[in-house]
Order: structure tokens, then sequence, then C-alpha cells
């Protein structure tokens, strides 16, 4: 667990110190990957950068598993940052050198000098991002995804505990965004390591996050499960990023003139494959409306949002058969 405790930061400018995270507490469990959304200059960069001490805190305390970052001396804070890999939007890769010799630099960095163990782990390293073939390349040899993929290969490469994504896709198109977000979640999977990125687009949090912290002007204004959060968004701008990802869907529900009560309706995981809708509707003879709606998934979650227009006798019973079949209801002004 990385745990933030009552946790502050201002930057000194020109003599006077400016706020950029205002207290907060937060804790991001082992195993898990966990998005920070936020608008620039939310405070995303700092937020993530006091996780292995690059910038540190004006206050509280930061700790990982038993141990407080926040209270190491230079020397012990360099060892831990070992358990701590890094990628960055613009990658950082050094130009000079090949694929190769920056997947090696931080093995060679924490004292390795066994060329054929640092071989054989950049060997493994490049497979496992599907960059085999590129060892000799330069960097400016390779795509935007190809160089994140090195990027990734170099951050794990002494195997750490936690991988934090600073705008990690940021400056890649969408379908090279979706497949290094693929690997990422297949790294998370398959070495169980925990991820913590920062992003200003909530459809990357939707795809591989399990939880989010959404900050808005230097503070955590909504936290949860992604599912949690996206489904049911209540701060403004959680609801505005929600609104960028799914921007049709605000529209229709917004027609005007329409009859009955519009409702908002949520189906999670099982009860998107029942046919729950049609039968509660026929058993208690109403008819409905349809204005909006989605399928599609959180993560590994299948969800389905519907808006529609209700028109009946027995709204009510309905509505309480809905729920009681587990989907959750909203009804819309
Ligand atoms: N080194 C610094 N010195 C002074 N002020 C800083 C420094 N770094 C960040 N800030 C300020 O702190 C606030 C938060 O910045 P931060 O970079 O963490 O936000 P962000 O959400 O990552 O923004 P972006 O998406 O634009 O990178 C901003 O007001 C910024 O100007």
């Amino acid at each position: 667990m990385i745990r933030f405790l009552d946790v502050h930061k201002s930057y000194r400018v020109d003599g006077r110190e400016v706020p950029a995270l205002q207290p907060f507490n937060l804790d991001i469990p082992d195993g898990e990957v966990f998005g920070i959304i936020g608008h620039s200059g939310a405070g995303k960069s700092t937020l993530i950068r006091l996780v292995n001490l690059l910038e540190r805190p004006s206050g509280g305390r930061i700790l990982i598993g038993d141990t407080e970052m926040t209270a190491l001396d230079e020397a012990a804070l360099r060892a831990q940052r070992r358990r701590i890999g890094m990628i960055f939007q613009h990658f950082n890769l050094l130009a000079s050198q090949t694929v190769a010799d920056n997947v090696a630099f931080p093995l060679r960095l924490a004292g390795e000098r066994d060329a054929a163990k640092i071989r054989r782990r950049v060997d493994e390293l490049l497979a496992r991002v599907g960059l085999g073939e590129h060892a000799s390349k330069y960097p400016s040899q390779l795509s935007g995804g190809q160089k994140q993929r090195v990027g990734i290969a170099r951050a794990l490469a002494n195997r750490p505990e936690i991988l934090l994504c600073d705008e990690a896709t940021s400056a890649l198109d969408p379908q090279t965004t979706a497949s290094v977000l693929d690997l990422l979640a297949s790294i998370n999977r398959e070495l169980k390591l925990t991820i913590v990125l920062i992003t200003h687009e909530m459809d990357v949090v939707r795809r591989i996050c399990d939880r989010v912290a959404v900050l808005d002007a230097g503070r955590i204004v909504e936290s949860g499960t992604v599912a949690d959060v996206f489904l049911h968004p209540r701060h403004a701008t959680t609801k505005r990023f929600v609104e960028e990802a799914l921007p049709e869907e605000a529209a229709t529900a917004q027609a005007p003139g329409v009859a009955g009560r519009v409702l908002r309706l949520t189906f999670r995981g099982d009860a998107t494959l029942q046919p729950v809708l049609s039968r509660v509707m026929r058993e208690h003879g109403m008819d409905f409306n349809l204005l909006a709606g989605r399928i599609d998934r959180i993560k590994e979650l299948p969800y389905g949002q519907l808006t529609l227009a209700l028109q009946g006798a027995h709204t009510d019973a309905a509505l309480a058969a809905l729920r009681e079949a587990g989907i959750e209801i909203e009804e819309l002004p």
C-alpha cells in the first residue's frame, strides 16, 4: 500500500509559497492500477512525483508498505527508489544509446557488471514489450509507441513493485495508446505490480484503472472504484470528464419535450446479460421511450447505461422491481 498521510505541497515562487496540493490523505492498494485524473495545473505531476520523492512534500508523511519514505536519508532513499519504476510522456530515452543500452542503463546503475546477465535480462525485457527485433536500433529509428515500450522495459529492469506513469500515452495516437495500455494492463496482471498513472483522459482511466482520484485545483475532489466514479460522478469536474468521454450521449439525453419520467438505468456485470428491463416493463404494463444508451466495459466489467422516459400507471412498482434486480436508477431533471 502507498499511503499519503496529511500530505501537502507548496512551491516557492519569487519568495512566496504557492500551494500546489492542499492537505490530503490517500491510500493506493497493492497490485491495483490507480489513476489520477485532472486538468492542466491540477497537481497531477506533483502528486505522482511525491511517490518516489522526486518532489518532497511540504508536510505530511508518505509510506510505501512499512517504509516511511519521508523519514529516509539520501542513501536509503536511493535504495528504495529501485522499488519504483517510472515512464514519461516524452519517453526520456538516451538518444545516443541503442535500445538495448537504454534498457540496460538502470541495471548498470544498480551495480550489475556481468555482461551476460545484463544481456539475458535485456532480451527478456524486450521480448516482454514486443521489441525483440529492435535491440540494436537507436530511439530515433522507432515510432512513439515503440519508444514508450522501450521506456516500459527500462522501468521494469530492476523488478520494481511500483510503476509510475506520467502521462505515458498523451503523446500517442488513439490506436497506439490502446496497445500501450493493453501492455500496461498485462504487466499489472502478470507481474502483480502496482501502477499509478496520471492522465487528463477519462478513457485511459476507464480502460485500465481499478480506482481513480479526481484532482481539481490541488484538491482530491472525488475518489473510488472506477465503476462507481465513472457511472455515478458527483463532483462537477468529474462529470465534465465523463461527459468528454461520452459526448453524444449527454446531448441526446437532454432531448426536450419527452413525456414521462426521465431515468438513467445503470446495469453492471451480470445485470447487463439479463433481459430484466423487458420483463419488468411487461409485468407492470409500462411503456418506455429510449433516449440514449451504451453498452461498454470498464476494465473487464461490462456495463450498460440507458436513459429512458417511463410511462404508465405503475412507475414506482416497476422501479422497485428494477432495483430489486440490481439495476441502479437515477431520476434526471
Ligand atoms: N517546480 C515548480 N515551481 C513552481 N511551481 C510549480 C512547479 N511545478 C509545478 N508548479 C505549479 O504547481 C501547480 C500544479 O502543477 P502540476 O505540474 O503538478 O500540475 P499538472 O496537473 O501535472 O499539470 P499538467 O497536466 O499541465 O502537467 C501548478 O500551478 C504549477 O504551476
